[in-house]
């Protein structure tokens, strides 16, 4: 759909990737980098050597420092930082933003203390109206899409024009995209799907093999359409791709930043140890407490969300909450 500009704010792995994939669909992209040699490395390299290493980025996309350049006269505004640190930069992007764009988030997190997914953040700190607000959400690990295997993906928007603007804006012969109204199951299957990666992961370092990682993805979803449909989700959005699919590939690959967090904790290695060997995102660790917040305050139960908690902050050993989450009281499926 060529004459879409987009500002894609955020150069790491997805933010570029997605940036890739709308330049490929025929917009002219800005990408916001903080870092002023990396903005230089797109631009002038065509490769985001940091998070893309030998992926050719195409002419139709530059990379900047000034986020008011990134921002001036885009149609749509995507959001690709780490969950936790949207709400500081909204606020510092919030004057610059153009005033009817379309603001897409590409995240998959909680934020913590608030509990509110990201859409909600995007709101609060915007003053854009729901129906400006749309998220992307579905089984796309970046390296893959970089490398123009094919995908496909869910543009999640309570306003369905505006969902169909944004899916002829990025869609691509690798990359499809499907359109869906249900923003709130859509997010919350991508937030904590990272959950159940990091519980595969740890299972994965335990030694566990496949029957466990399927035990995990199925008792996983169930956990995530119970939280969802208390929080207004429709169910069939946890059969689709922002839900069962984004599980499976996430659960499943060695791409998974959060599958391969969760397997270092499973072999011993403590948060603070695992986090000192990667500089990339792993949503789940930070979200896993929120999504824990939520399903308590609307009285679901969601135990394998519990037991990453457990895991990751409050020093439970793997093989302790392995005992606990087997011999919980049996009931019927
Ligand atoms: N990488 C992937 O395969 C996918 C990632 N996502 C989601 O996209 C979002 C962004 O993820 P990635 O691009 O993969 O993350 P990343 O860790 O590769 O990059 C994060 C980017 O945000 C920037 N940033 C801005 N403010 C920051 C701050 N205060 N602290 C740290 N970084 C800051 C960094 O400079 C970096 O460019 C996450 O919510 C992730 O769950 C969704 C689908 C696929
Ligand atoms: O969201 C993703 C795939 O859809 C990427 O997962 P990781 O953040 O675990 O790498």
């Amino acid at each position: 759909m060529s004459g879409t500009r987009a500002a894609v704010l955020g150069a790491g792995s997805w933010g570029t990737t997605f940036a890739k994939v709308l330049a490929d669909a025929g917009c002219s992209v800005t990408l916001h980098a903080r870092r002023p040699e990396l903005a230089a490395a797109i631009t002038e390299g065509r490769e985001n050597p940091d998070y893309l290493p030998g992926v050719r980025l195409p002419e139709a996309l530059t990379a900047t420092t000034d986020a008011g350049r990134a921002l001036d006269g885009a149609d749509v505004v995507v959001l690709a930082v780490p969950s936790q640190s949207l709400r500081a930069n909204l606020q510092q992007w919030t004057p610059l933003l153009p005033p009817d764009a379309t603001l897409l988030s590409l995240m998959k997190g909680i934020e913590l203390g608030s509990t509110k997914r990201m859409s909600e953040v995007i709101c609060e700190v915007t003053g854009a109206g729901p129906d400006r607000v749309a998220a992307l959400s579905g089984p796309n690990l970046a390296r893959e899409i970089a490398e123009e295997q094919p995908a496909a993906t869910v543009i999640a928007c309570p306003d369905g024009d505006r969902a169909a603007t944004v899916q002829a804006a990025c869609h691509t012969p690798y990359f499809r995209p499907y359109t869906n109204l249900d923003l709130v199951g859509c997010e919350l299957g991508g937030a904590v799907k990272n959950v159940i990666a990091l519980a595969c992961g740890i299972a994965e370092g335990m030694g566990f093999g496949d029957n466990t990682r399927a035990s995990l993805i199925t008792r996983g979803l169930a956990e995530t359409a119970r939280l969802g449909i208390a929080l207004g989700a429709e169910p069939a959005t946890f059969a689709g791709l922002a839900g069962l699919g984004d599980l499976v590939a996430t659960c499943s690959s060695p791409l998974s930043r959060n599958r391969t967090f969760g397997e270092k904790l499973g072999r011993g290695l403590s948060l603070e140890e695992v986090q000192a060997t990667t500089r990339q995102t792993a949503e789940g660790v930070k979200s896993c407490r929120p999504v824990l917040d939520l399903a308590r305050a609307h009285g679901v139960d969601v135990p394998l969300t519990e037991a990453v908690v457990k895991i990751c902050h409050d020093g439970v050993p793997a093989g302790a909450v392995l005992k606990e989450i087997m011999s919980r009281e049996a009931k019927p499926e």
